[in-house]
């Protein structure tokens, strides 16, 4: 065991340089007789986390990857993967060139170029298939899932897994092995097992890829290339899975992954206009939480808390709701812990009555109704009964978070965390930092919410923060196009053509439809002066859509009354079915206030939504309430259920070009002129003027003179 055993990726990602370094490091390997094997490792313990992302948009260079790992897999001397902590992409499709694999216990494997609407373009999907046969490379490889070390041994993946030093265990190996045959462990030259009914294997998994693929195009190209696997010889695979990947690669779809990639990452780096940032700002240590309000968003969010190991005190009002709040929370916890074989972590948890039970915890969130009056009495109370130096941080959904903090004792440490339903699965956290937050207050927030495994984005105190300024107007031109003449389930329809998870309707029933009938009581729109027979269509001086109103006047409230835009089975019911009822009802409706039902196109529908979400999304730059496009982006993908392939409103925005946005926005406004909200922003006709510079230029342009970010 010499030094020349030893070869070293450079760093974590196979950049050019990197490539360079094993190609020529391998070569004289092979080359050198004093080597009797080859152990290839990674850096500072990461085996390698695959492709450098950031060079696919630049000319390839270095050597490429695929007669890269082809060499090393014809090599004569064994190669075997050290793998610490990670093989993912083309780090795991080099390891399977190797001739053999060692893990870390904790390592993680997967290849998730899926993810980035690519496909493992190195082999990965030719060589996979070979060694786990089709079932189980389709399902890695179609969702990109990261697998842990045993369950990559299960699947024959690695061939040893060690908690102790993997490197040494893979030298250990490599000596064992010197002088074995190595063909048969050459993947390439193996047969595919086959399933017995292989095309029913492949018609099942392509209708659940697509449905799951809501419009992407890679998960697709991925079962296509196993396909080929399972009926091509490998290097005729291997020309199939290059096609497939020609195709990817220059894709939008792939840009705009790639882009979501780098968008998440750089959310988290946040900073504020008094210098504070990310790297310069101390997070507090948070131990113990209070949880105020077990309701819907209450009881997720003490779930997310304890799962990070963080001690929960969850107070209610009245027995009932505590007893209601206390199963539900014991019953999520119990079933997540039976899904991964634990034990519930159910002592974490303390429910009360008292309010007094707070003296002692580092953070409360408070989780109740929506009421300013409520929330300030909670939060003036909060100041009498918690430490001197406990964050207090809300919930609300888009009041006014320095109005709360004035009525504590310690306005810099209150801010918003404003999670997502349900807040337990739902990954985005919206902090909003008050003017008064202190960066502390705001490093604790933005850490906890990463801590729990959310993607945290700061955003500024405005009416509806970010993500829910955003969907008003999207909702809005949902209604005006009802009463235009589409069907809920025409706009669904094409906003789920589209990408979204869920069209918006449904959404709006899932929420229930009680939660904007109050915003909009609360806001003045509805009340004593509005009549009941034939409320107006014009409020505040522009134009109102008065259909949500009138279903929440029937008691259509949406599933949880078993009826709303759809219709369910029964109270709580999960199957949207188009109500002829809402039919009758809009026709009887249009008739009242003499509107001619009009043919409403797909293009018209999504247009009108999607340019209204980034039109918004400029006036909130421009408002200085989110630091940079990528931050409005990364709140629909992971708060909103936008197609992550579409990179988000404004990425989109970009990509059909700014110009045709402004264009088709200002046609709709002519055609609209009482829907003040589509008329362009100041900032899209800037950018316009300026011919449409790419987004990391866009803040050049932004003359924000009150900028909260
Ligand atoms: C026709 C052409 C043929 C081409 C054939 C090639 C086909 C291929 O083989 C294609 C590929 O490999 S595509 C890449 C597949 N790999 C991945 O998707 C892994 C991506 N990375 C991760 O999951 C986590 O970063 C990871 C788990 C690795 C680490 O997570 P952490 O939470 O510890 O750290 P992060 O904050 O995520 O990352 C740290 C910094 O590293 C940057 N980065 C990570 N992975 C990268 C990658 N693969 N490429 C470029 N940059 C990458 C990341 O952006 C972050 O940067 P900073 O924010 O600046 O610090
Ligand atoms: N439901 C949703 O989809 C979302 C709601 N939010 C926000 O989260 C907050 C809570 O909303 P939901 O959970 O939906 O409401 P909810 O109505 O389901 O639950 C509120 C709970 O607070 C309790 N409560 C009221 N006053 C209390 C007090 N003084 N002390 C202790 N508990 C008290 C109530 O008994 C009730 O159980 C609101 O501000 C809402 O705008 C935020 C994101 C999404």
């Amino acid at each position: 065991c010499s030094d020349e055993l030893f070869i070293r990726p450079l760093s974590l990602v196979l950049s050019a340089a990197v490539r360079k370094g094993i190609t020529e490091a391998v070569a004289r390997a092979f080359k050198d007789t004093r080597v009797k094997a080859v152990v290839l490792c990674g850096e500072n313990g990461k085996f390698c986390g695959g492709a450098d992302i950031r060079e696919f948009a630049k000319a390839m260079s270095g050597p490429p990857l695929v007669p890269m790992i082809h060499a090393i897999e014809a090599g004569e001397k064994p190669v075997v993967a050290a793998i610490e902590e990670m093989a993912l992409g083309g780090g795991l499709e080099l390891a399977l060139g190797c001739h053999y694999r060692v893990a870390h216990a904790k390592a993680r494997l997967g290849l998730p170029e899926v993810t980035l609407g690519l496909l493992p373009a190195a082999g990965g999907t030719q060589r996979l298939p070979r060694l786990t046969g089709i079932p189980a490379a389709l399902d890695l490889i179609t969702t990109g899932r990261h697998i842990s070390a045993q369950e990559a041994l299960k699947l024959g993946i690695v061939d040893r897994v060690t908690e102790g030093n993997a490197v040494e265990a893979a030298v250990e190996l490599a000596l064992s092995v010197v002088g074995r045959p190595l063909a048969p462990r050459r993947l390439s030259n193996h047969a595919t097992p086959l399933p017995a009914d292989l095309d029913g294997v492949f018609e099942e998994v392509l209708v659940q890829v697509k449905r799951r693929a809501r419009g992407a195009m890679a998960p697709v190209a991925c079962a296509k290339a196993v396909r080929a696997a399972a009926e091509l010889p490998y290097s005729r695979g291997l020309e199939c899975e290059r096609e497939l990947m020609n195709t990817l690669f220059t894709s939008g779809q792939a840009r705009a992954l790639q882009y979501c990639f780098f968008a998440q990452r750089a959310a988290g780096k946040w900073s504020l206009p008094n210098g504070a940032r990310w790297d310069n700002s101390r997070p507090r240590a948070v131990h113990t939480a209070g949880v105020i309000g077990l309701g819907t968003m209450g009881r997720g969010i003490a779930v997310c808390l304890v799962k990070a190991g963080i001690s929960v005190v969850a107070v209610e009002t009245e027995e009932k709701q505590l007893d209601s709040g206390r199963r539900a929370v014991r019953g999520m916890l119990e079933r997540d812990a039976k899904r991964r074989g634990v034990t519930a972590p159910l002592h974490m948890i303390t429910f009360t009555l008292s309010m007094q039970q707070l003296r002692d915890v580092d953070l409360v969130i408070e989780a109740v109704f929506e009421d300013m009056a409520l929330k300030k009495s909670v939060f003036a109370e909060l100041s009498r009964v918690c430490r001197p130096n406990a964050l207090l941080c809300t919930n609300t959904s888009g009041l006014d978070v320095d109005e709360l903090a004035s009525v504590t004792d310690r306005p810099p440490l209150v801010v918003g965390m404003h999670f997502f339903a349900p807040a337990h699965v739902m990954k985005l956290l919206e902090v909003i930092c008050g003017p008064r937050s202190s960066p502390e207050t705001v490093a604790t927030a933005m850490t906890l919410g990463k801590r729990l495994g959310k993607v945290s984005v700061a955003v500024g105190n405005c009416p509806g923060f970010v993500g829910n300024r955003m969907l008003k107007l999207y909702l809005d031109q949902a209604h005006f196009l009802l009463e235009e003449g589409a069907s809920p389930e025409q706009v669904d329809q094409a906003l789920e053509e589209f990408g979204f998870a869920l069209g918006i309707f449904k959404v709006a029933d899932l929420s229930g439809l009680d939660i904007g009938w109050r915003v909009r009581k609360a806001a003045g729109l509805i009340g004593p002066d509005v009549d009941p027979k034939f409320p107006s269509r014009h409020r505040q001086g522009r134009r109102y859509c008065p259909l949500p109103d009138l279903l929440c006047e029937q008691g259509r409230l949406g599933q949880k009354s078993g009826r709303g835009w759809y219709l369910y089975d029964s109270a709580g019911g999960k199957e949207a079915r188009p109500d002829p009822a809402i039919s009758s009802f809009l026709q009887e409706y249009r008739l009242r206030y003499g509107i001619s039902a009009r043919r409403i196109t797909e293009q018209e529908v999504v247009e009108r939504c999607v340019f209204v979400l980034a039109n918004e999304g400029f006036r909130i730059l421009e408002d200085g309430m989110a630091a940079a496009p990528e931050d409005i982006d990364m709140v629909y993908v992971f708060g909103y259920g936008w197609p992550r392939h579409r990179g988000g409103p404004m990425f989109h925005a970009a990509q059909v070009g700014l110009a045709t946005v402004l264009q088709r926005l200002e046609f709709y406004h002519r055609q609209n002129p009482d829907i003040p909200h589509l008329q362009p922003s100041t900032l899209l006709r800037r950018l316009v003027g300026a011919r449409s510079p790419p987004m990391q230029q866009w803040k050049q342009h932004i003359r924000s003179i009150n900028s909260q970010l």
